[in-house]
């Protein structure tokens, strides 16, 4: 499996946010991460990313624990993570650098790493803008680059296609659309017509707990649209119904 979560728990003082989530992705896998404000997507994430700690369960990335072998998941992920931000002072090409050499590139690796992320990404005429003058749009492509800098087999991304305007999410979407071909990815995204797009599988999590983990195919209706399953399966207490 290249992304598993088995029996994940997470609590933020008593307030109990995960609650024994488990699921799996297979290799080519695209699995739309949904559910209401405050199910628990991010944090999932933060988890099976290794950048918060569970308190039960475990996570693996590409086979390696998240815990046990953080470098080896590691190197199998790429993470954009919700609202990306931070950096600012950097222009694109230096934050590329960064990742890149933070990946072990260097010299012409680390030249070839950058190509072909700015023209897989388009970054080629905002390499020189440092990410604090950036529009969010574009702030969101070079950290989509810093995830894909190392050519990453599984793809974890929060909310990828948040707050860009139609032309920004629609060549998000083709760039999603083509990476989906090769990679394994998880993405989480309130865009219901995003996951009816790109996704083949998901997961619906509603207060913390998984509600549902389906192929697409199995909840869409007659006319492929997700939300009657969406609002069914998420409306408050439906998490109480699973057992
Ligand atoms: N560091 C933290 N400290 C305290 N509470 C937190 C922390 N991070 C998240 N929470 C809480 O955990 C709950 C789940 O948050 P999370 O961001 O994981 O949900 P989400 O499903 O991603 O929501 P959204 O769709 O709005 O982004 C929320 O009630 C949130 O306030």
């Amino acid at each position: 499996m290249q992304i598993e979560a088995r029996g994940l728990c997470k609590s933020f003082a008593a307030h109990d946010v995960v609650k024994d989530v488990s699921f799996s992705a297979e290799p080519g896998a695209v699995i739309g991460f949904l559910g209401p404000n405050g199910a628990g997507k991010s944090t999932t994430m933060r988890l099976l990313t290794g950048c918060l700690a569970a308190d039960r369960g475990t996570a693996s990335i590409g086979g390696y624990d998240i815990d046990r072998n953080p470098l080896e998941a590691r190197a199998c992920l790429g993470y954009l993570p919700e609202a990306a931000n931070g950096f600012t002072s950097l222009t694109i090409l230096e934050f590329l650098i960064f990742a890149a050499e933070a990946r072990g590139f260097h010299g012409k690796p680390c030249r070839d790493a950058i190509s072909r992320v700015v023209d897989m990404i388009g970054l080629g005429p905002a390499l020189g803008q440092t990410l604090g003058q950036l529009s969010k749009g574009w702030r969101q492509r070079a950290w989509l680059g810093q995830a894909l800098i190392h050519d990453p087999p599984v793809l974890i991304l929060d909310e990828p296609t948040d707050g860009l305007d139609p032309l920004q999410k629609t060549h998000l979407r083709k760039l999603l659309a083509e990476l989906s071909s090769r990679k394994t990815i998880l993405m989480s995204t309130h865009i219901l017509e995003e996951a009816e797009e790109l996704c083949d599988h998901l997961i619906l999590l509603a207060e913390g707990r998984v509600v549902a983990d389906t192929r697409k195919a199995d909840v869409v209706d007659a006319s492929g649209r997700l939300a009657p399953a969406f609002l069914r399966l998420t409306q408050p207490g439906a998490a109480h119904a699973v057992p």
